[in-house]
């Protein structure tokens, strides 16, 4: 080392002035490479204008590529549009000048060097087309460095908030549901975890009373007709709490949007106001022990005998079944073996206690014990003879459930994304609090780059995702087709969370392994997020499917 010099990293300079003017350029380089992507992956996997699926599969891991690539796009596509907006606004302070800094030189040098698809799989473009940034990206990558990273650390540890680019409305709700979840559910949640309980039913009280089932739901029905933005905002909040509590309203929103695009009047009338206030509640009922990502193969059965449906099968993984009032279920009733033969019905069940969880005939269940996401419980279901009345087949014809399932498909992943957000917050204020506190040769633990750099990087993908996942709540809102968009903030969504649970538990070093510790619930409450609402590899499939059509 010369004599005399400071080789500490200095924290000054490390904004880069006029960073949102390149991300222009920078973005359009980057629909160019993903254009040519998917051309190249078109040359290969379709024929006259049609996806072959066996030549998709084949290429499978460069289809993946693609959509992990053009996810990043629109990634930062929103996240320049969230900065541009603040800066109009007057509010695009120091820390989202980084966010936006760090955000666009991290993502681009993925683009550039290598995309993690899971831990082991790096996608490095396809079919020899690469991705070489031009000057203005090249000035973005190096900007994205250790003094920018620790200096949002510096702000953050100073209590400085990332905005979200909201309007005040929702930033009110915002409130509300951060007030809730401070006093209601943070002091609690870590003890329901540890001791494996069901959420106390007075907290889906309270939340039915501010309105949580209800949210988007239109008035008529008894709902609040918000903006599914707002749906995001609360699943966030709540989930920064407990991912279990942020996740109740997820099977309301799913059965009320199965029968608001599906259901006859009659069945709106009847389902959906008593769903908005929580005098009934659902579950989703699909999965099948030998059938889960391919549902479109299930095999429970229902024979309809006179007026009544009659099912018989076995059902796995179903989430809070016990305390149902109603199962979305979904069942074959036609003759043909693929998703043409589906149904859905809605099939009314006594809820159950804690001594007797199924007392319904016809119907038998069993707890899976799980790692996290716990708060609710999963169980295994049989039906034998299980007894729906004809009236309440989801739209009164057969033969729709499948479609009506892929309808709601859209809003079901965004409410997800937004629990990963709030799954990922939490593991950030979580491992800035400690990183803050705990000393290590003498220093706090965030001063140390490697440290700082986890932190940042939590923060910088927080951002991502909101932006993403508010773009497709907006599309949603605006009665566009959003499942691109949706598909894109679950599948990224999840990978934030999961990488901000992980590093926070390294982190907390071994107290992070303690049960006793937040970081170790965080990381397994986590964990689930890439594997249900459609695994990220269906949901790669199934962007990159989008992408070709
Ligand atoms: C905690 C929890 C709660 C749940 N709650 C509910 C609920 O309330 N209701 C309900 O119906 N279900 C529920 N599920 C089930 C969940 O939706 C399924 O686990 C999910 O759909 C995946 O199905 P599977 O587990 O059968 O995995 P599989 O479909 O067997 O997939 C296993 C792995 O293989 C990959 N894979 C599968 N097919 C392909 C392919 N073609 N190409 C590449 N990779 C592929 C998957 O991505 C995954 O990584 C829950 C699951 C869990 C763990």
């Amino acid at each position: 080392m010369p004599d005399g010099q400071d080789l500490s990293l200095d924290t000054k300079g490390a904004l880069l002035p006029g960073a949102l003017a390149l991300t222009g350029p920078a973005l359009a380089e980057v629909q160019a490479h993903i254009a040519r992507l998917k051309s190249a992956l078109a040359e290969r996997v379709t024929l006259a204008g049609r996806i072959q699926a066996e030549a998709l599969e084949t290429h499978q891991t460069a289809a993946h590529g693609l959509a992990w690539a053009a996810t990043y796009a629109t990634a930062l596509q929103e996240l320049a549009a969230w900065g541009q907006a603040l800066q109009t606004q007057g509010k695009f302070g120091e820390a989202e000048a980084l966010v936006l800094q760090i955000g666009f030189g991290e993502y681009l040098a993925q683009l550039q060097g290598g995309i993690p698809m899971s831990q082991g799989e790096i996608t490095r473009g396809a079919f020899g087309v690469t991705y070489a940034p031009g000057a203005e990206a090249q000035a973005l990558i190096a900007a994205a460095n250790d003094p920018a990273r620790m200096r949002l650390v510096t702000l953050l540890r100073q209590g400085v908030t990332i905005a979200s680019g909201l309007d005040d409305e929702l930033e009110m709700i915002r409130d509300q549901f951060h007030r809730f979840a401070e006093e209601e559910v943070i002091p609690h949640a870590h003890g329901w975890h540890l001791r494996d309980e069901l959420i106390p039913m007075e907290i889906i009280e309270k939340l039915a009373e501010m309105g949580v089932f209800g949210l988007t739901l239109p008035e008529e029905y008894g709902g609040f007709a918000l903006p599914k933005a707002a749906m995001v905002v609360v699943s966030e909040e709540l989930s920064r709490g407990y991912i279990g509590v942020g996740s109740l309203p997820t099977r309301s929103e799913i059965a009320a949007e199965l029968i608001l695009c599906g259901g006859t009047p009659e069945q709106k009338a009847h389902w959906l106001p008593k769903l908005a206030s929580a005098e009934i509640l659902p579950t989703a009922v699909f999965t099948e022990p030998n059938t889960g990502s391919d549902l479109g193969s299930l095999r429970t059965r229902a024979v309809l005998e006179g007026e009544t449906w009659k099912v018989t099968g076995n059902k796995t993984w179903i989430t809070h079944a016990a305390r149902a009032h109603v199962m979305m279920l979904m069942a074959r009733t036609g003759t043909e073996a693929d998703w043409r033969g589906l149904s859905l019905l809605m099939a009314e069940k006594t809820p159950g206690s804690e001594a007797d969880p199924f007392p319904t005939p016809g119907m038998k269940g069993s707890e899976i014990k799980v790692l996290g996401y716990r708060g609710m419980k999963e169980y295994e279901l049989s039906f034998d003879g299980f007894e729906v009345p004809a009236a309440n087949l989801l739209g009164g014809v057969t033969g729709q459930g499948f479609k009506q399932l892929m309808q709601t498909f859209e809003s079901a992943r965004i409410q997800t994304a937004a629990r990963a957000i709030g799954v990922a917050q939490s593991a950030m204020e979580c491992a800035l609090r400690y990183a803050t506190e705990r000393v290590q040769f003498g220093k706090p633990l965030a001063d140390f780059p490697r440290v700082a750099g986890k932190i940042a990087m939590m923060a910088v993908e927080i951002a991502l995702s909101r932006q993403i996942t508010y773009h497709a709540a907006r599309a949603k809102d605006l009665g566009k087709r959003c499942d691109l968009e949706a598909g894109m903030s679950k599948l990224l969504a999840a990978r934030v969370a999961w990488a901000a649970a992980d590093n926070g538990v390294q982190i907390h070093g071994g107290n992070g392994f303690a049960e006793e510790y937040l970081a170790s619930r965080l990381l397994v409450d986590a964990r689930i997020l890439s594997i249900f609402e459609g695994a990220a590899e269906i949901q790669a499939n199934v962007i990159a499917r989008r992408l070709l059509e």
